[in-house]
């Protein structure tokens, strides 16, 4: 990738080699549209809005034959790369290709809703911290622990204090490289980058974040993500 122009610059890192088995489509989720336009480069662009990220290394799977034929891959700022057999190993295969870059933003292709605001104040938190942070969404149901292999309930679980994670993550690009390096290497189970850093003993801020910041997971989740995509287009463009 071209050498940044500034520390200041950040990289992201869209991980888009999942096969999406929830979402239950014809081809994986990070290809469904919205518009005109695939989750995958509504997310990518909602990151690129932003002046402080100039480039997106972008993981997908070894057999995709959808990235290369989207006006993204034409894109200078973006790079594909191969991802893993998971999404914390194309991570990975996506930092090991950043060369100059001091922080990294890690965000999921299927977060096509991400407000511009949201992004602005998770960027804020390298002026004063060194771990980095997540953005995250203040859980608002009960929450019950099922007991395990049964559809009943085991007990409610403390919701003060507990968070959805939500992407994108941001965090200085050694650390997490190093921290997720160690967590794959010993086995530790890794779902999010925080996880990593968890591991290695740190703890990253959490960002509130906004609860549009959806990820479409399951069928239902696309007209959801159409309608919160639109409501933030609009008042954009207000
Ligand atoms: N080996 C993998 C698995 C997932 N991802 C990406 O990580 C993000 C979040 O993962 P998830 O929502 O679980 O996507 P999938 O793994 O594709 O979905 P599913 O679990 O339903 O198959 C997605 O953008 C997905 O493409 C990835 O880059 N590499
Ligand atoms: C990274 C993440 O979106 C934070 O909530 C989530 O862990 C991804 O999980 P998935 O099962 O890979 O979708």
């Amino acid at each position: 990738m071209n050498q940044l122009s500034s520390s200041a610059d950040v990289i992201a890192v869209v991980p888009a080699a999942g096969i999406g088995s929830r979402m239950q489509a014809a081809c994986p989720k990070q290809y469904l549209t919205i518009g005109p336009l695939t989750l995958l480069e509504h997310s990518v662009a909602r990151l690129l809005a932003h002046p402080a990220v100039k480039q997106v290394v972008v993981p997908v799977s070894p057999d995709d034959g959808w990235f290369d034929s989207l006006p993204l891959a034409q894109d200078a700022r973006v790079l594909r790369v191969t991802g893993g057999e998971t999404r914390a190993e194309s991570v990975l295969a996506g930092l090991q290709t950043i060369r100059h870059s001091a922080w990294v933003l890690v965000h999921d292709a299927a977060r096509p809703c991400l407000h511009p605001d949201d992004l602005a104040r998770l960027l804020a938190v390298r002026e004063h911290s060194k771990v980095g942070a997540i953005l995250a969404a203040p859980v608002r149901d009960t929450m019950k622990r099922a007991e395990p292999g049964k559809g009943a309930i085991a007990h409610t679980v403390e919701r003060d204090d507990l968070w959805h994670a939500l992407t994108p993550q941001f965090f200085p690009h050694a650390l997490l490289t190093a921290c997720l390096t160690r967590a794959l290497n010993e086995g530790a189970t890794i779902t999010d980058e925080a996880s990593a850093l968890e591991y290695c003993g740190y703890h990253p801020e959490l960002v509130s974040g906004r609860s549009d910041n959806i990820k479409v997971t399951r069928p239902e989740d696309l007209a959801l993500a159409a309608f919160y995509l639109t409501q933030i287009q609009l008042k954009e463009h207000a």
